[in-house]
């Protein structure tokens, strides 16, 4: 029994009484300080629980919401859109705080180009009906046929009525669009996210953007949480959740030799951190009911490069390059370069441009070195620009999946095995469980976890958010 294994774990670890007599008393441990946790935190203080600490294993906050400055350029290694109007929270915060950028820029202020990577113009219209087939899926009731199977057969089926054979660069086009719907979804491909998961994502407008960086949010969300409720650099290494000597409480152990009794621990780590790291970081074993869900779900990986100039080369105004591939001869190395299909003037540089590498190839990337990733990208850009592109005074790229605390980026999806399975929505996932002595001790908040919003900032805080409100009601002394 859970009891069993749970109590002769206690009882055989010696180290265990160790960290016991030496762990802080605390009503709430939230473990991660992304937006969620952060979030959670705020909410328990703003309704006066205070006995709460924060562990994050970085030695910052913010997680996959990194904003990066040098030198004057300002770019978003994570988070960089607000997805959504008036209608989003995150949105309607912004603008109260008056650091949205109300203003998204026009179609007309960009310089556009629709080119191979050859640099050979497309068809402007081919691009448009792309566009549209792209947005369809938004729709409701389209996708239902496809709920058993993966959301890239509708693309697969619809396709065909949309670009006849007959249609130049057909396969070109196919290409595209899978890719769009990669950046989109975070998808290394489109047959592998579950239709019906992609039809619970709830749309809420245009994107919008931050005046001064993403991090403006994080610094309004640590402004309110006294210093000593953080502990960075902090990462939490064993939670004992199911304890007969404590069962109104869990153990939390960090790597730097703190230890914390608390009655609720919410966990916000990302989806594929603990698929990782459950079997060390749990004792004991987390429920199988818990574990069959999280094996249902994918975090994406999706990886930004930046690239910048002292002055932009292409002349006045935003640039953007959207690469219709026709020829598909790259040699072997450069390969990872097909799932690039565009480049784009970063919001408020002048001269930075930035492009999406996705799925394995946003992988293979992250192994290159920099000079190679440079050379490669370079290529790419000379070539569909058709200009002598002088050589970049600013480059980064990400490597999303190598950073040991999140393993990927975005967005945690339901597979189409994972659906097969039984796991419907996120909240399978943020499901509290109970120890031996039926009491709440471990509850999960994070983008994972929202039904409708995964893969976002605002979903993720949303989650934080609700699940502090949670444990508040589990705080409240019951009635007599
Ligand atoms: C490249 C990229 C682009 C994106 N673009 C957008 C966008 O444009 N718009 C948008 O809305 N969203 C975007 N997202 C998604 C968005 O950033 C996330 O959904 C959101 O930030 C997740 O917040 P979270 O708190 O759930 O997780 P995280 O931000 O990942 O926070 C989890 C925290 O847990 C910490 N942690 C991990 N393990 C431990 C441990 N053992 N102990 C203690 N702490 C630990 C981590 O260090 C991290 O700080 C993007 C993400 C990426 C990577």
């Amino acid at each position: 029994s859970p009891l069993g294994e749970a109590g002769s774990y206690c009882c055989t670890q010696r180290n265990h009484d160790a960290w016991t007599e030496i762990a802080t008393e605390v009503d709430v441990v939230v473990v991660g300080g992304g937006v969620a946790g952060l979030t959670a935190i705020n909410t328990l203080l703003n309704h006066n629980v205070t006995d709460v600490v924060l562990l994050e294993a970085q030695d910052r906050l913010g997680g996959r919401v990194r904003t990066y400055r040098q030198d004057g350029v300002v770019v978003e290694d994570g988070a960089e859109w607000i997805h959504g109007d008036e209608r989003n929270a995150l949105h309607r915060l912004a603008s109260s705080l008056l650091e949205l950028d109300e203003n998204p820029p026009a179609d007309d202020d960009w310089d556009w180009h629709w080119v191979t990577e050859e640099g050979q113009p497309g068809r402007v219209l081919d691009y448009a009906k792309l566009m549209k087939l792209f947005e369809e899926t938004e729709q409701p009731g389209l996708l239902e046929p496809y709920y058993d199977t993966g959301y890239g057969y509708y693309y697969l089926d619809r396709f065909p009525e949309v670009f006849p054979p007959s249609t130049p660069h057909q396969e070109g086009l196919l290409h595209y669009l899978h890719q769009i719907v990669n950046s989109d979804e975070g998808t290394g491909s489109w047959l592998d996210m579950s239709a019906e998961d992609a039809d619970q994502y709830e749309h809420q407008g245009e994107d919008f953007q931050w005046k001064n960086g993403y991090d403006t949010l994080i610094t309004y969300l640590k402004e309110t949480i006294p210093e000593t409720v953080v502990h960075l650099s902090t990462p939490v290494t064993q939670v004992v959740w199911d304890c007969p000597e404590f069962p109104s409480q869990a153990l939390v152990v960090t790597q730097n030799g703190k230890a914390f009794r608390a009655r609720h621990i919410l966990v916000t780590v990302p989806s594929a951190y603990l698929q990782k790291n459950h079997l060390t970081m749990f004792q004991p074993r987390l429920p199988s009911d818990f574990l069959h869900n999280l094996e249902g779900v994918r975090l994406g990986v999706a990886n930004k490069i930046q690239v910048g100039w002292a002055e932009p080369w292409w002349g006045k105004g935003l640039y953007a390059l959207d690469i219709l591939w026709s020829h598909f001869n790259l040699p072997p190395h450069m390969c990872w370069l097909y799932s690039v299909v565009s480049a784009f003037s970063v919001h408020q540089q002048k001269a930075v441009v930035e492009l999406f590498v996705t799925g394995n190839s946003s992988l293979y990337m992250e192994e290159l070195q920099e000079d190679e990733v440079k050379d490669h990208v370079m290529h790419l850009i000379r070539k569909a620009s058709g200009q002598a592109v002088p050589e970049p005074t600013f480059f980064r790229r990400t490597r999303w999946s190598r950073d040991p605390w999140t393993l990927g980026s975005y967005a945690t999806y339901i597979t189409v095995e994972g659906h097969e399975a039984g796991l419907r929505n996120h909240s399978q996932l943020a499901q509290p469980i109970k120890n031996s002595a039926g009491h709440t001790v471990l509850l999960w908040a994070g983008e994972h976890t929202h039904n409708t919003r995964y893969g976002t900032v605002d979903g993720a805080m949303d989650t934080g958010n609700a699940e502090a409100l949670r444990i508040l009601g589990l705080l409240k002394p019951s009635s007599p």
